[in-house]
């Protein structure tokens, strides 16, 4: 996601701090149990909180974070993707993405990974089934 985010910073007309939570996940994984690395070089506390990511695919990961995120008592928390898809489970709280998939195909391009290539691809792209 950090390959795109000054295309979208520069889009916002409002004030912004920045921060960023990890929770690494495999492509195609539907349980991410990975730790969350989050240091909070930004106090969060009665703030509004945008979390932004490139594919919420399952949504396990983002139900995750955004779990722990509200441990820290922000003012709101909304989440922001590129993309989502159908299989997801239900995430509580406002939402807003760019493009809502009909199938859960996997995606590659534009900062998406599939076995550490394609990332780097300008364009998103579907991977062919069996690939
Ligand atoms: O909804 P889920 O099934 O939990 O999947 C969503 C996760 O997958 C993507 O990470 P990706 O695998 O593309 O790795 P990356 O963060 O290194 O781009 C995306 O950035 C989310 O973190
Ligand atoms: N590479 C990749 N990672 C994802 N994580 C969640 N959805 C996707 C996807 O379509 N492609």
């Amino acid at each position: 996601m950090s390959e795109n985010i000054g295309e979208l910073v520069r889009q916002l007309n409002f004030d912004v701090a920045m921060d960023w939570i990890s929770c690494p996940h495999t492509p195609g994984e539907r349980t991410n149990a990975s730790p969350i690395v989050y240091y909070q070089n930004v106090p969060i506390q009665g703030r509004d909180v945008i979390v932004v990511d490139d594919a919420i695919e399952s949504g396990g990961t983002m139900k995750r974070l955004v779990e722990h995120l509200k441990e820290f008592d922000p003012a709101s928390i909304s989440v922001a993707t590129l993309f989502v898809k159908p299989g997801r489970v239900e995430i509580p709280v406002r939402q807003y993405f760019a493009h809502q998939m009909d199938s859960d195909d996997m995606l590659v391009g534009f900062g998406l990974p599939w076995q550490d290539k394609l990332r780097n691809l300008p364009y998103v792209a579907q991977l062919a089934p069996g690939a």
